[in-house]
Formats: structure tokens, C-alpha cells, sequence
């Protein structure tokens, strides 16, 4: 009888909620993401789906105006940080406050709920705010604090490569915010260094994008390849995911090693094959260890063989893993070397 009741109460608090912007509080975040997981299955059906310009804004920097939140009325686009298969992520200011943050714009139909639920329940200083969720029409814009620094991705095409310590200190601070993911049964699922963004100092890295993020069942184990899963990278794809066997959080571990691999060397790993090889050589071959510079110290080495062991139950947890990172950094001197801002790679 109470069960019916609750579910009573929470149809008619998100019809209150629906058609309006409001800044309430996060828990009606999961309201809205069953509207609108139910609203992009309809459009995937081919069915009309109302226009309405509805949301939460959790921030008290972003106001909407007679419950309504539309770009260009009262928040505008100032450039664009980045964009790929989740869509387009632009910096934006809110016209009434000139409050500035970035915002993630992506069409309905490609909507996961577990983008917005991942969010709303991971706290961690390790991972980028959200600061709202607001449909416009058939689109969905998540807004987040900016990071100024950009991303660990764009850094690496500056540079080239980073040195030895610098790459241990980011895969520490990742590890960091895949122990809180993974604590609740949480993966990622799509570890690059284009969804590490970081402080202007550089001394600050967050992990963002959880467009492919999913809740593992109680068990711990899901096979990825099925539903609305949409797989990550390629190159930092797990060896389970590639064959479509039982997955649990480590597929992160071991991309989070194929995102070193990518920091100290330059590019990513399994570099000269095409894209169809790419599957075969993961699930078949050994992992890329041999892709490890030989300047690293036995201590590196031993981070990236442990979390690129091809059975996930040998491969060390995030825990494990970051604890390996802080020894490796120790022995490497801790960091040391700048990365002068002055001497980018000439233009
Ligand atoms: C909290 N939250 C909300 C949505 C989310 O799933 C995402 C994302 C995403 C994807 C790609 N790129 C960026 N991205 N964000 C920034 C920024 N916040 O400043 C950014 C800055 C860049 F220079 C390049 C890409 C950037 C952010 C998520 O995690």
C-alpha cells in the first residue's frame, strides 16, 4: 500500500516538475532522467515527442526566468571546448548573472540515463561538478563547472608526450576518481586522457564524461555489449569488452593503463592497426606491455602491467593500482619537472 502510495506522490511531483525549469534539488534530477529516457525511447520509436524546455539548475549562478532556461534568451554559447561522439561541449554564460561554466549539449535520442543518475550520485573532488540538466526541445544540456586548464588530450598534442612523473601523478589523481566510482559498483567505461580535464596549474586533474558510464548489477558483473551500452575508445577497449564477456569495473583499470601508455608515449596503443585489427589483436594477442618506454622505472612498469592483465580478476583493482602509482611516483622523485607554459611546440 505504501509502495503504490510513494509511487503516487513521485507521478505527481514529476508532473509538477514537467514543462518547468526549476533549482530544486538534485534527487528531482532522477524525475527528469526517467521523462526523458522515456521521451528519447519514444522518439528511437518514431513516435512525436512535445517540445518542452524543462530542467533542474542546481547552481545558484544559473537562473531561469518564469521557469524556463532556453540558449540565447538566458544563457549564450561563448566557444566551443570540444566536441565527439557525445555531442558538443561549449562554454557558456548565463545572461542575467554573466556566471560562466560549460555545458554539454547532446540530442535527446542519444540520451543514457545513467549519464545523469552516475552524476548525481558520485561526490568527488575528482570528478567535474554538474551544475544542471535542461531539456530544449529534442535537445538535453548538462551544464558542469569549467575546468580551465583543458584537457589532459588537448596537453598531450601540445607536448607531444609528458614525462615519467607527470604521467604517474594524472594516473593517480583518475585512479582516485575511479576508487569512488567503483566503491559503488559504477564504471566509467570510457577512460581517455580526452575526459581528463585540468586546473590552469596543472595540478589538478578531473575526470569527466559519463556518457558511457554504467551500474553494475549487485553481482558486479555485466555484459557491456547489449541494451543501449555505448562502448568507449577503441584502443583503450578491455579485453572482456571487446569479446562481449562478463565485465565488471576493472574495464576502467585497464584503460586508465592505456591512457598512460598514450601520455608517455604520445599515441595511443595498438597504433599501427586499423580499427577492425584493433578487436582481434585485443582479445587475442598479449597485452601492449611491450608498448612500455624503456627509460620507465621497474616501479612504472609494474603500474601498467598490473592493470593490463588480460584477466580482469588478476588485474588490480583502482585501489590497488593507486597505491602501486604512489610508489612508482616516490621512486621517480615525485614531480619534479614543469611544464613551462612558455615553451609549447612551435605552432
Ligand atoms: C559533469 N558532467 C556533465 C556531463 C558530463 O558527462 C560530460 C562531459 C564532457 C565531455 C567532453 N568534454 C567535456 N569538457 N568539459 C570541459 C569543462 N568542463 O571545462 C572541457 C574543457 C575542454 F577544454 C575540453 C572538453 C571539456 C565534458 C560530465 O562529466
Amino acid at each position: 500500500k505504501n509502495d503504490s502510495k510513494d509511487l503516487s506522490m513521485e507521478k505527481m511531483e514529476i508532473e509538477a516538475l514537467q514543462g518547468n525549469v526549476t533549482t530544486e534539488d538534485k534527487r528531482h534530477i532522477n524525475s527528469f532522467t526517467k521523462v526523458w529516457k522515456k521521451a528519447s525511447q519514444q522518439l528511437k520509436e518514431g513516435f512525436p515527442v512535445p517540445k518542452e524546455n524543462e530542467g533542474i539548475l542546481l547552481h545558484e549562478k544559473l537562473k531561469h526566468k518564469d521557469y524556463e532556461y532556453k540558449e540565447n534568451i538566458n544563457y549564450s554559447r561563448i566557444s566551443c571546448l570540444g566536441h565527439g561522439t557525445f555531442g558538443e561541449v561549449y562554454e557558456v554564460k548565463d545572461n542575467s548573472t554573466g556566471f560562466q561554466c560549460a555545458a554539454k549539449t547532446l540530442p535527446l535520442e542519444n540520451f543514457r540515463a545513467e549519464e545523469l543518475l552516475t552524476l548525481t550520485q558520485v561526490k568527488s573532488p575528482r570528478i567535474v561538478p554538474l551544475l544542471g540538466a535542461v531539456r530544449e526541445g529534442l535537445n538535453i544540456t548538462l551544464f558542469m563547472e569549467m575546468i580551465k586548464g583543458g584537457s589532459l588530450g588537448q596537453l598531450i598534442k601540445e607536448w607531444g608526450s609528458l614525462p615519467e612523473d607527470r604521467a604517474l601523478y594524472y594516473h593517480g589523481q583518475v585512479l582516485e576518481a575511479l576508487e569512488h566510482l567503483h566503491a559503488m559498483n559504477v564504471l566509467h567505461g570510457d577512460v581517455k586522457a580526452d575526459n581528463v580535464l585540468l586546473s590552469t596549474d596543472g595540478k589538478q586533474a578531473f575526470l569527466c564524461d559519463f556518457g558511457h558510464s554504467a551500474q553494475l548489477s549487485a553481482t558486479g558483473i555485466d555484459v557491456l555489449a547489449t541494451g543501449d551500452y555505448m562502448p568507449g575508445t577503441r584502443t583503450h577497449m578491455a579485453p572482456e569488452v571487446v569479446k562481449g564477456t562478463a565485465c565488471d569495473v576493472k574495464v576502467d583499470v585497464w584503460s586508465s593503463c592505456c591512457m598512460m601508455l598514450h601520455i608517455l608515449n604520445g599515441c595511443h596503443p595498438w597504433r599501427e592497426h586499423n580499427a577492425n585489427q584493433i578487436f582481434i589483436k585485443i582479445a587475442n594477442e598479449p597485452p601492449p606491455v611491450d608498448e612500455i618506454p624503456a627509460s620507465c622505472s621497474p616501479y612504472t612498469t609494474d603500474v601498467i602491467r598490473s592493470g593490463l592483465e588480460k584477466e580482469s580478476v588478476r588485474r588490480a583493482s583502482a585501489s590497488e593500482l593507486r597505491m602501486k602509482v604512489i610508489k612508482a611516483l616516490k621512486e621517480v622523485g615525485g614531480l619534479t619537472n614543469q611544464l613551462k607554459k612558455t615553451q609549447k611546440s612551435s605552432p
